[in-house]
Formats: C-alpha cells, structure tokens, sequence
C-alpha cells in the first residue's frame, strides 16, 4: 500500500478527529434531512435527490415500493435471532468474510476515537464464492432453520426488496450528476452488498461525552445505505458543526451516501459522518451496497476540477481494495493508525479546520 493510498483511507478518520474536537459539536437541531419521492417522475426526483446529496449526503425516501409487511417481518426476523442463546449466535461469528455474528463489544467500533461500538449484528451478502481468503469473500453463516424458522427467507426478500430500491435510487444519482440514468448499471453488475440486522442491547444507553455509542461516528465504507429503523431514535448526522437527529418516518427509509460516490464525484456528493447515540433498546437494518469488487474508483469526468488534483484520494483503486483498506485500517490495525496519526500530526490540519465540510 503506498503513501497515497494510506492518506485517503485515514481521511474519514481525519474527519472524524476534527469534529471530535471542534467546539459546539455535541449540540443537536431539528432540522431536517430532505425527502424524495421515488413516484415522482425522474426530473423532478433526481434534483431533489442532487440538493441532497450536495447539502446533507442523507436523505428519506419515500413511495419506495417495499411493502410496510416486509419491513415488519423483517424485524420481527431480526428480533428472533438475537433473542437465541448466546451459545448458538456464537457459533455463527464472523470471521474474515464479514458474514455471520459479531457480538457485543467485539471489535465493530469504527473509529479509534470512541469505544466498541454497543451493539450486536448479523451481516449476510448478497453473493457467495468458495474463496474464504479474500476479505468480504465466502459463504453467508445462516442459522439452522429450526433454530430461527422463517429466518434466511426474510433476509433474502428483503436483501431482494433492497436491491430494487437501490436500483432506482441509482438512476437518480446519475441523472442528479447529468449522467445517462444506466450509468452506473455496469459498475454494480455483481455488487458487494449485504443486508447488517443490528440490535442496539437493551440497558447499554450511550454516552457521548464519554465516547460510548451504539456506533461511533464513521462514514459508511460502500456506495449508498438504505436503513430500516424500529420507531426508536438515535441516528445523527454531522453537518457543519452539529449533529443533527434524523429520526425514523414512517412509511419511509433512510438513505445516505458512502464513501464511493463521495470518492466518484470528488466530494460534490457526500458521504457525511454519522453517529448511533441510543438511550433505550433499538432494531436497525441497514443494506450496504458497494460497487462490484474490481470498479474503478477513479473521480468522474465530469467532476474533475480543471488543473486540480483530488482531494486525498490517490488517481485510482477498486472497490475491492478499498473496502480492504478500510476494514485493515479500522477493525483490524485501530492502534497502529492512531501511531500514524500522531506522528503525522504536525501535518495534518489543526483540530477545527473545515474538515467537516460546511454548509
Ligand atoms: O442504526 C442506525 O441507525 C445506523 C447504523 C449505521 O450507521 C451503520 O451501521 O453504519
Ligand atoms: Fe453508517
């Protein structure tokens, strides 16, 4: 891994940093993330989704076309598997695939800044190969069907139910970036995707103040997240220099950007930091969905700067590798990237730079 490499997969964290020590940053508003409405015709749809993306990087979508019962039944799903002895999700954990169990407290938090995110989680992919040495790679790690009846089924439509909604939010983005609407059809062909169920544990409330979250604040490694919530607060996002609360609508999903669009679109689109801050037991199920392993990172024509460089981010690299780096600088390496930090520091931008970009 070169230099270059290693300076944009600390970025986020460098983000992270910033708004860790920038004054004010705790305070909360109520103002709201926009709303799109997937009925509405193309135009109309795709400039909403273009101011949101440019000022927020999150978003509701509404009229989506995923039935209030799937979602339903896809918690209730959810909630069956977590309520299994200990003894049996643990003989799901996930290993070097990313697929399976991850306990509470177990290495999830995804920045050295807080503490071991407080939750517990389930990932299944929307893909399997027989090469278990590639990270991201292998088999899903289901639970036998008696033990959690009902279960692999419902995550598999709602993985299917996902990945329809995914595709026109798709199209959107590229009419939103005055692409043609197939755009980005191609490069998500044999997306790496996956549906995460996670179970924010009742009587483990966070406490911002002391860096203990249901998920510490991160941005999302993959293209874009769609988020199925219970009726329970606590997800906020970092705009400017506060968070804000995006609650759970009903009738509608979340959806924000990750870090391949930001990368795409040289930061026009962004990929916005967020937080879990949970007082009481919480159900969430994101979809993650990423490129396919080997698409092109490389910033698009049309938003190239003329006569600049972009941002940190090195001329070009897959999704493959940087879903890798990612996961090697923030789960598996946490101290040795927080060394590099501090020893770079007196190059990095001094606490409270604009690295949260403002409004
Ligand atoms: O549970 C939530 O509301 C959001 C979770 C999240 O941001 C994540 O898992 O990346
Ligand atoms: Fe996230």
């Amino acid at each position: 891994m070169d230099a270059a490499n290693l300076s944009w997969a600390s970025a986020p964290l460098t983000r992270i940093q910033a708004a860790q020590g920038r004054k004010g940053i705790e305070e909360t508003t109520h103002l709201q993330v926009p709303v799109v409405d997937l009925a509405e015709p193309d135009e109309v749809a795709a400039q909403k989704m273009r101011s949101a993306c440019e000022d927020y990087g999150f978003l509701y979508v509404a009229n989506h076309g995923v039935s209030q019962q799937l979602v339903d039944e896809q918690f209730s799903a959810s909630k069956r598997f977590f309520a299994q002895p200990l003894k049996s999700k643990l003989a799901l954990k996930a290993d070097r695939g990313n697929r399976g169990y991850f306990p509470f407290g177990t290495g999830s938090a995804k920045n050295p800044f807080s503490q071991e995110d407080r939750k517990e989680a389930f990932n299944a992919y929307g893909f399997e190969t027989e090469d278990l040495d590639q990270p991201f790679h292998g088999r899903n790690k289901w639970p036998a069907e008696e033990h959690v009846p009902g279960f692999r089924s419902t995550m598999e439509r709602y993985y299917g139910a996902m990945h329809s909604v995914a595709q026109r939010v798709l199209r959107l983005l590229a009419l939103a970036l005055d692409l043609p609407a197939d755009f980005f059809n191609e490069r998500f062909s044999r997306p790496v995707a996956n549906i995460r169920a996670v179970h924010y544990i009742a009587g483990q409330p966070s406490n911002a103040d002391q860096g203990i979250f249901g998920v510490g604040p991160h941005t999302d490694w993959g293209a874009l997240t769609i988020l199925a919530t219970d009726n329970e607060r606590g997800l906020q996002i970092c705009v400017g220099s506060t968070w804000i609360d995006v609650d759970p609508r009903p009738g509608m999903f979340v959806v924000n950007l990750g870090d391949m669009v930001d990368r795409w679109t040289n930061g026009r689109f962004r990929s916005t930091l967020h937080r879990v801050v949970n007082t009481s037991e919480r159900f969430s199920t994101p979809f993650f969905l990423a490129a396919n392993w080997d698409a092109e990172l490389a910033v698009l024509p049309n938003c190239q700067v003329a006569g600049e460089l972009a941002e940190v981010a090195p001329a070009t690299t897959t999704c493959g590798a940087w879903l890798t780096m990612r996961r090697t600088a923030e789960y598996d390496k946490k101290r040795r990237i927080v060394e590099e930090e501090s020893e770079a520091a007196p190059q990095l931008p001094v606490l409270g730079a604009p690295q949260i970009r403002a409004q």
